[in-house]
């Protein structure tokens, strides 16, 4: 039975929680003072400390480093009675493994609770959070996010089927990123895992990559290519952005599926293949089938269980975990000490749109601590200006898009004012693109590169909100 100490200097909540926990089949103990709590754990064996940041003795900062000492092995989770993200950041940063608000909620208590102790089983040495990620996937940060531990149960319960599955989600969500953990949950995680962008891929070179082709096939084909199916064998083919397959590649996709074979252009034999597909695509694939440009057999043939990635702007939750991912590799990589967030920064990032999602976050990241090496602090002077235009709120932000503006340097079309979180967001996206395609003159190339997204994207999005006929 795993041993649990609550301190909290408030005496109803350290009964109210160890009645609780006894319940679930804890063995729970409480104290109202921290420095009561550092005596017990250095006398008795705990699994797991939940403790409140503020006490009445002693702040969570200055008792850290206390209970680490006692128990170098113990989970640390602490109680916040408000949303500081500031806070949150330091305490994992130091090795905390979650911190939770108040007013705490028993079944997200409970998962955490199970979560960290099933880690700390099986890393016996913890506190290194980042080797702890209860996926093999060192990189990929599990956010505390209710979508996000919902992403992961479903990643749990499909990874291991042969499933084929298809990942909506916008631009930068993080996509290809949950394929990759599919395939390592399953039994194919020996096998390879090949990503193909089928964004990128005109008709000719996309049935050659998909299928391969023998030497002399076409024009320019001067040796024989084997196709990412066969390179596949045992393991994964992962075709980012489907909805952008031609019709005629769709057809060769499905017979290759129906049929388990595959033949390389230029050659009638076929040869078997033994692969998982997992797409994805930032379009409605339903809405392409509805309007007929992508088929509805393949639909079903590559949809045999659907997972939505939610963007940044709807799990905030998980921003703390994520900036402080990247801005400690982001330290790695440069070889300095990691440097903190100003309040100011902070407020930026927790009230911009994200419209790039996880990679726009992680790029902004990257591009501040290059800025700021050599200080301890990053400040809001380094936020690319665009962030810190959006949080100012002008007049433009306030209103949401309706109309074609087919000359982008002008204004566009303001309509009703809208509180609607969505609307809100993609008013504010809409509103960026505008800026950046100004910025540079309506060239798609360059606005596409500075929004760090593909053309086709872009193009996507201008024509989603109308800004171009
Ligand atoms: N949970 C996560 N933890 C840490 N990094 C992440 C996470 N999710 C995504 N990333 C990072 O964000 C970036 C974008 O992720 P990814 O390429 O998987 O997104 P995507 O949705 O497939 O994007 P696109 O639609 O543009 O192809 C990558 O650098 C990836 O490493």
């Amino acid at each position: 039975m795993h041993k649990i100490l609550i301190i909290d200097d408030e005496l109803s909540v350290c009964q109210m929680l160890e009645k609780f926990l006894k319940k679930k089949g804890y063995h729970a103990k409480s104290t109202t003072s921290g420095k009561q709590g550092i005596k017990m754990l250095k006398m008795e064996f705990f699994d797991l400390v939940l403790c409140d940041y503020r006490l009445d003795d002693i702040d969570g900062r200055t008792l850290y480093p206390e209970l680490r000492n006692a128990n170098p092995e113990m989970v640390v989770i602490f109680i916040t009675g408000y949303t500081n993200l500031k806070v949150a950041i330091e305490l994992i940063k130091e090795g905390v493994y979650q911190y939770l608000e108040k007013p705490l909620r028993p079944d997200e208590l409970l998962e955490t609770l199970e979560s960290a102790l099933k880690l700390k089983k099986r890393n016996k040495s913890y506190p290194n959070r980042h080797e702890t990620s209860s996926v093999p996937n060192q990189d990929f940060i599990i956010g505390k996010s209710s979508s996000s531990r919902e992403l992961v149960k479903t990643v749990d319960l499909v990874g291991p089927t042969d499933y084929s599955v298809v990942i909506e989600g916008e631009t930068g969500t993080g996509k290809e990123s949950l394929a990759q953990l599919l395939h390592e949950k399953s039994a194919r995680k020996d096998g390879p895992f090949i990503p193909i962008d089928c964004g990128s891929l005109s008709k000719e070179i996309a049935a050659s990559e998909l299928f391969g082709h023998e030497k002399g096939a076409y024009t320019g084909a001067y040796s024989d290519k084997t196709g990412a199916f066969e390179l596949a064998k045992g393991g994964t083919v992962f075709l980012d952005e489907i909805g952008n397959l031609s019709m005629d590649i769709q057809v060769m996709l499905l017979r290759a599926l129906q049929e388990k074979v595959v033949r390389k252009l230029g050659s009638l034999k076929p040869r078997k293949i033994d692969v998982r597909i997992i797409a994805a695509t930032n379009e409605n694939l339903r809405d392409k089938v509805r309007n007929g440009s992508f088929r509805e057999d393949l639909y079903y043939r590559i949809n045999e269980f659907n997972i939505t990635v939610p963007p940044l702007r709807e799990r905030r939750g998980d921003m703390s975990l994520l900036i402080n991912h990247f801005i400690t590799k982001t330290a790695e990589e440069l070889g300095k000490p990691v440097p903190s967030l100003s309040d100011e920064v902070l407020e930026v990032f927790n009230r911009y749109s994200w419209p790039g999602n996880i990679r726009e976050l992680k790029n902004v990241i990257r591009r501040t601590c290059l800025l700021s090496i050599g200080s301890e602090t990053i400040t809001s002077k380094v936020l690319p200006r665009h962030l810190m235009e959006e949080n100012r709120g002008g007049g433009e932000t306030k209103n949401f898009y309706v109309g074609a503006a087919k000359d982008t340097h002008k204004e566009v079309l303001l309509a009703e004012n809208h509180t609607d979180l969505r609307k809100t967001a993609h008013m504010a996206e809409a509103n960026h693109i505008l800026k950046v395609l100004k910025e540079v003159g309506n060239n798609k190339t360059k606005a596409a590169k500075l929004l760090n997204i593909d053309r086709k994207t872009l193009y996507q999005k201008l024509k989603l909100y109308q800004l171009e006929t």
